[in-house]
C-alpha cells in the first residue's frame, strides 16, 4: 500500500478523464481525492485505492498552476511530496512543488500516460501504428483528394482537376462543352483543396433552379457536406453574419445578387474559393455592369481562388467573356484589342504543334517552328528534334517536351480549360426529326397583318408588347397576348397543333420519356394544362417562376424510373444546367433565338451518362418565321448535329439582320449562305487556332493517364479493406456483408461518439470500395481513404491519445521469463501553417524503435507485424502495476529510444526536402519561362511560389521527433497464467 500525503498528485486508474487529482485527507480507511479541473470529488478505500501516483522525471516539461512551464532536471522530496527543479523556458532555475501543477495539465502524451499507468488495449496500439502508416502514404499520394469522389474516371475531368488544383491560388475558367462535367471538375477541385488543407472556406454561387443538384452532387459525389443558404436560413442567425454559418456554403444567385445587405455579409467574410455556375449570365457590357457581374466583381477580389464555369463562355459578346476573363486576373486581361490580337497568333502556335510530328526530315516544318519559338531551351529541344542523328527515343521525348512548352507558353490553356465532345469522343448520335405543320388560322392572321408592312408590324409590337422578334417566333404568346381580340376566344392550346402532335409523339415513342422545352414560361405551364386536360396525363412544369421545392419535385417526378411521368415541360432558362440524360427524346416545342441556347437545350439530354442517339423533335409551321429560323440554324451551321463552338460569333455578325429577315425568303436565302460562309471560314479558323489549342490544353493524356493509374492504385489498395475492418472493430461500428461487396454499416451499441453518418439507433448505410459498384446506386458510398469515416477515424487516432500506450506478454523460447522490451514509436512532427500542406513532402512518418531490456536495438531484426502476432493480452490492472514495478527501467529505456531515433531524423528531412524541391524548382522554372510568353502566368502566383518553397523549406527543417506511442512488452513462459 502506498502512503498518501495531502497536496500528492495522483491519476484515477479507472476514470483517468477525470484528470490531475490532489490528495485533501487521509485516514486510516479512506483516502478522499480532489479532481479539481472536473469538478469532482471521490472517495476510496485506503487499502485499495484504484490510483496510481504522478511522478515526473528528468527531461518532462510540466505546467505550473500559475501559467509558466518546467522543464524537470532534478527532483527532491519534502515532508512526502515531490519538489521538481528544473529550467523555464526563459531559462530561470525554478522549483516546483507537485501540489502546485497545474489542475488541468493534460497526460495525453504517450510518455506521460505510461509512467502514470494508463495503458491502452494492445489493439489499440496496433491500429495507431497501422493508421501512422497508411496515412504516411496516403498523404503523399499524387491522386490524393481525387481518388474518393464517386465518379467514373474521366480523363479530361482528371486532367484539369490535377493542373487546376495544384496551383497555388486557383482562377480559371472551366467552359467544356454542354454536359461534359464542370461541376464534376469544381467539385474535385474544391475536394482536394479541402483535403489538402490549400482551402477550407467555399462559396458556391449558382442559379436558383441548380442549388438542389449542386448540394446532392457535392453529397452523393464528393461526400461534401454544403449549408445552402437563402433568405429564411439567413434570417434565422438574427444579427449574426449568415455566411459564417458553415465552411462550405451554396447560394442561389438570384438570390444574392438581388440582396445588398446579404452581399455586404458575404463580402465581410475570407474565402479561400468562389465557385460561379453558368457565368454567362453575369451580365456585363461597356457601359455598365449589372448587378449580378457586380457582385461576383467585388467577391473574386477578396477570394483566394476562383473556378468561373459555363459552357457558353460566348454566349453574351466576346466583350462580355473577356470582361469574366477579366474577373480571373485583371491585370492580365485589361485590353481587349490586344487580347483579339494574340487570339490571331494562335494559328500559328497550332501549326508548330502540329508540324512537330513531322519532324526530323522536313524542313519547312522546322522553320514552322522556329517562327514561333524565341527561347534558348526550346530552341534546344528543336536542335534535337531535327537532328537525324539522335535516336529515337530521344527524338519522342524532345517532340513531347516541346509541344508542351509550346502549349504552355503560347497558349491560353493557363486561364481557360474547354474540352469539346469532337475530341473527348464516345457521345452518341443526334437525330433531327421536324413536322411541318399548318399554321392556325389565328396564328396566320397575326403574321398576315405583320407581313402587311413595317407600320403594322410596330403596331402588333406596342399591342403585344412583345419584343421583335419574339413576336413572329412565340406566336402562342402573341395570341396570347391578343387576348382581347373576339377571334381570340379560345385557350390558344386548343387551336395550335403542335399541342396534338406533341400527343402523337407521346403515344408513338411508348414508354420512353420525352423533355419538352419551350422559350416562354407560360408557354410550358399552359402546355402541362393542355396534356392534362387534352390527354389526361400528368405534365410536370420546370421553370424560373417556380420556388426551388416544386422545381425539385417536378424533377423527381419526371425522374422516377417507375412511376414517374413520361414527359416533362421546361422553360429555356428554368432546365439548364439540369441533368436529364436518362431521357432521349426532346421536342424543341419552338426555337431559341441564339445558337448557345440551342445547345444548352440540347445539352440537358446530350451529357455523360446518355446512353442512347438523341431524337430532337421539332415541330415548325410551315412558311412561319419559326421554320426560317431553323433553316439558318440548319443550313447556315448544321447546329443539331453537334456542338461547333461558333454560334456566338454568327449570332453576332447576322442575329439582327436574320431578325429582319425572318417574313423575307429572298433576304433569308442570303443570310443563309452568307452564314455558311462565315461559318465555314469560323470553323477553319478556330481549328487551326484557338480551339485547336484549347482542344490539346484541355486534356494532356499522359498526365491524366499518371492520374487514373494513381487512382486505380489506391482503388485496389488491398490494405484499405483490412484496416477498415479493424478499425470499425475498435471504434465499435457493426458491419455486415450484403454480398455483391456491398457492406452495411450502422452504429454498435458501444460505438465511440460523432462518426460521421452513424448515429445510435440510426439506419447507418451502405457502402462499397468498388468504384463500379458504388456507382450503380444512388443509396451506395465510395468507401475509400478520403471517406469522410475513415479520415474521421484516422483523425482521431493521430491527433489524440486512443492507442499510445500498451503492455502485452511474449512468451518466446530464447528469452527468459521476466524480461522487458519497449517498442517505442516516435512520429515526425512539422510545425507549419495547414495551407502548406507539408504533408504531401513529408506527412507524419513513424520510426520504430525495438529495444530489449539491456537497451540492444532489435528494429531491424524483429519487425512489427512479426512480432505483433506472438503478442498476448493482459488485464490491465496487471499491466499497471508492471508498469510501475519497472518505472526506472522504462525511463531509462525511452531516453535511449529517443537517440536511436533522432539519429535517423536527418536522412528523412533531407528526402523530405530534397522532394519538394524537385517538384517546387521544376515548377518554379516553368512558370518563369511561362511568364515571358504568356502573360496569363501572373507575377503573384510566381513571387508566392517562391515564397511556398522558402516556407516549407524553413518548415522541413525544424521537424522534431515526438514520442508518439510505447508498448511494453514482458517475457513470460509457457506456463505463467494471467
Ligand atoms: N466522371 C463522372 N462520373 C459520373 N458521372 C459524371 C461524371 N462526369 C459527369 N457526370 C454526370 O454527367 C452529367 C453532366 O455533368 P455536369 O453537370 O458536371 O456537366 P456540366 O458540364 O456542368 O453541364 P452544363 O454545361 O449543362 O452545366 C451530370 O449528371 C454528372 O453527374
Amino acid at each position: 500500500m502506498s502512503e498518501f500525503i495531502p497536496g500528492q498528485r495522483w491519476i484515477s486508474d479507472g476514470e483517468a478523464e477525470l484528470g490531475l487529482g490532489t490528495i485533501l485527507n487521509v485516514d486510516f480507511r479512506s483516502v478522499t481525492v480532489l479532481f479539481a479541473a472536473s469538478q469532482e470529488t471521490r472517495t476510496y478505500s485506503a487499502r485499495q485505492a484504484p490510483l496510481t501516483r504522478v511522478a515526473f522525471g528528468n527531461g518532462d516539461r510540466i505546467d505550473a498552476a500559475e501559467g509558466w512551464q518546467l522543464n524537470v532536471d532534478d527532483t527532491k522530496e519534502i515532508d512526502g511530496l515531490i519538489v521538481y527543479i528544473g529550467e523555464t523556458d526563459s531559462g530561470e532555475t525554478r522549483e516546483l512543488s507537485e501540489a502546485q501543477i497545474a489542475d488541468s495539465m493534460q497526460f495525453n502524451q504517450a510518455r506521460d500516460r505510461l509512467l502514470t499507468g494508463q495503458v491502452d488495449r494492445n489493439d489499440w496500439f496496433d491500429l495507431r501504428f497501422r493508421t501512422l502508416h497508411h496515412h504516411h502514404r496516403i498523404e503523399q499520394n499524387p491522386a490524393l483528394g481525387l481518388a474518393g469522389p464517386k465518379i467514373d474516371l474521366i480523363p479530361h475531368q482528371l486532367y484539369i482537376a490535377d493542373e487546376v488544383a495544384r496551383r497555388h491560388a486557383p482562377r480559371v475558367l472551366l467552359a467544356d462543352e454542354v454536359g461534359l462535367g464542370k461541376t464534376i471538375e469544381a467539385g474535385l477541385i474544391l475536394h482536394r483543396l479541402l483535403l489538402s488543407g490549400r482551402a477550407e472556406r467555399a462559396l458556391i454561387l449558382v442559379p436558383d433552379s441548380l442549388t438542389h443538384q449542386w448540394l446532392v452532387e457535392l453529397l452523393r459525389r464528393f461526400a461534401l457536406e454544403v449549408t445552402l443558404l437563402d433568405e429564411q436560413q439567413s434570417q434565422a442567425h438574427g444579427d449574426a453574419n449568415p455566411f459564417e454559418a458553415g465552411q462550405l456554403i451554396l447560394a442561389s444567385q438570384q438570390w444574392l445578387f438581388a440582396n445588398p445587405q446579404r452581399q455586404a455579409q458575404a463580402e465581410a467574410c475570407a474565402w479561400d474559393l468562389l465557385i460561379v455556375d453558368e457565368a454567362h449570365h453575369l451580365d456585363w457590357s461597356p457601359n455598365a455592369s449589372g448587378p449580378g457581374y457586380a457582385c461576383v466583381e467585388r467577391l473574386a477580389d477578396i477570394a483566394t481562388g476562383l473556378l468561373l464555369l459555363t459552357a457558353t463562355p460566348e454566349q453574351m459578346g466576346i466583350e462580355s467573356h473577356f470582361a469574366r476573363l477579366r474577373l480571373l486576373d485583371p491585370d492580365r486581361y485589361h485590353d481587349l484589342a490586344r487580347f483579339r490580337a494574340e487570339e490571331a497568333g494562335y494559328v500559328q502556335v497550332a501549326a508548330a504543334i502540329d508540324a512537330l510530328e513531322r519532324l526530323p526530315g522536313d524542313d519547312p516544318a522546322i522553320a514552322i517552328v522556329s517562327a514561333v519559338i524565341d527561347d534558348a531551351d526550346s530552341q534546344a529541344l528543336l536542335d534535337t528534334l531535327a537532328d537525324p542523328e539522335s535516336d529515337e527515343a530521344q527524338h519522342a521525348d524532345a517532340r513531347r517536351q516541346l509541344r508542351e512548352q509550346l502549349l504552355d507558353r503560347h497558349g491560353t490553356g493557363r486561364v481557360m480549360f474547354r474540352n469539346s465532345r469532337r475530341h473527348v469522343g464516345g457521345f452518341p448520335e443526334r437525330r433531327l426529326h421536324v413536322t411541318r405543320l399548318e399554321l392556325p388560322s389565328a396564328y396566320r392572321r397575326v403574321l398576315h397583318k405583320a407581313e402587311h408592312n413595317e407600320d403594322a408590324l410596330d403596331e402588333l409590337l406596342i399591342e403585344t408588347r412583345l419584343e421583335h422578334p419574339d413576336v413572329l417566333l412565340y406566336l402562342d404568346a402573341t395570341y396570347r397576348a391578343l387576348h382581347d381580340d373576339p377571334l381570340n376566344v379560345e385557350p390558344w392550346w386548343q387551336i395550335d397543333p403542335r399541342v396534338t402532335w406533341l400527343l402523337e409523339r407521346l403515344t408513338e415513342i411508348g414508354r420512353d420519356k420525352l423533355l419538352v422545352i419551350a422559350h416562354d414560361r407560360e408557354t410550358a405551364t399552359d402546355l402541362s394544362e393542355a396534356l392534362r386536360v387534352l390527354g389526361g396525363l400528368h405534365a410536370p412544369v420546370f421553370h424560373e417562376g417556380l420556388s426551388l421545392v416544386e422545381r425539385d419535385r417536378a424533377a423527381a417526378a419526371f425522374a422516377d424510373e417507375e412511376d414517374g411521368s413520361q414527359v416533362m415541360v421546361c422553360s429555356e432558362i428554368g432546365s439548364e444546367g439540369r441533368n436529364f440524360q436518362f431521357c432521349r427524346h426532346l421536342v424543341m416545342f419552338d426555337l431559341p433565338q441564339h445558337p448557345d441556347q440551342l445547345e444548352q437545350r440540347i445539352g440537358r439530354l446530350d451529357r455523360i451518362g446518355q446512353r442512347h442517339a438523341i431524337e430532337i423533335h421539332v415541330p415548325v409551321f410551315a412558311g412561319s418565321p419559326g421554320e426560317r429560323l431553323l433553316r439558318w440554324y440548319r443550313e447556315g451551321m448544321d447546329a443539331f448535329s453537334a456542338p461547333h463552338g461558333v454560334g456566338s460569333d454568327l449570332y453576332d455578325v447576322f442575329g439582327d439582320e436574320l431578325a429582319e429577315a425572318l417574313l423575307d425568303d429572298a433576304r433569308l436565302d442570303e443570310i443563309i449562305s452568307e452564314t455558311r460562309v462565315l461559318f465555314e471560314t469560323r470553323i477553319a479558323e478556330h481549328d487551326a487556332g484557338r480551339n485547336r489549342l484549347l482542344e490539346l490544353n484541355a486534356c494532356r493524356h499522359e498526365r491524366a493517364d499518371a492520374v487514373i493509374a494513381a487512382i486505380r492504385q489506391l482503388d485496389d489498395d488491398q490494405a484499405l479493406p483490412r484496416y477498415l475492418d479493424q478499425a470499425l472493430d475498435i471504434f465499435g461500428v457493426d458491419s455486415h456483408e450484403l454480398g455483391g461487396e456491398l457492406l452495411h454499416l450502422r452504429a454498435g451499441p458501444h460505438m465511440l461518439d460523432g462518426l460521421p453518418g452513424l448515429a445510435k439507433g440510426e439506419e447507418g448505410f451502405t457502402a462499397t470500395a468498388s468504384r463500379s459498384h458504388a456507382l450503380a446506386r444512388d443509396d451506395v458510398q465510395h468507401l475509400s481513404w478520403e471517406h469522410p469515416l475513415i479520415r474521421e477515424m484516422m483523425g482521431r487516432i493521430l491527433d489524440g491519445a486512443m492507442g499510445n500506450t500498451a503492455l502485452a506478454l511474449l512468451n518466446h523460447p530464447a528469452i527468459p521469463a521476466g524480461r522487458l522490451m519497449a517498442e517505442l514509436v516516435f512520429r515526425t512532427h512539422c510545425p507549419a501553417p495547414t495551407r502548406l500542406h507539408v504533408n504531401r513532402f513529408l506527412p507524419p512518418t513513424a520510426i520504430r524503435v525495438l529495444l530489449d531490456e539491456s537497451g540492444a536495438n532489435l528494429s531491424a531484426k524483429v519487425s512489427f507485424t512479426g512480432l505483433a502476432k506472438n503478442l498476448k493480452r493482459v488485464k490491465k490492472a496487471v499491466a499497471r502495476d508492471l508498469i510501475k514495478s519497472r518505472h526506472d527501467q522504462l525511463r531509462e529505456l525511452l531516453s535511449q529510444g529517443e537517440s536511436e531515433a533522432e539519429r535517423e531524423l536527418p536522412t528523412i528531412i533531407e528526402t523530405a526536402q530534397q522532394r519538394m524541391r524537385d517538384e517546387l524548382d521544376g515548377e518554379l522554372t516553368r512558370l518563369q519561362a511561362l511568364a515571358e510568353h504568356n502573360p496569363a502566368v501572373r507575377d503573384d502566383e510566381i513571387q508566392a511560389l517562391r515564397d511556398e518553397r522558402h516556407a516549407l523549406d524553413m518548415a522541413i527543417d525544424g521537424t522534431r521527433l515526438r514520442l508518439d506511442a510505447v508498448r511494453v512488452i514482458v517475457t513470460v513462459d509457457d506456463d505463467t497464467r494471467r
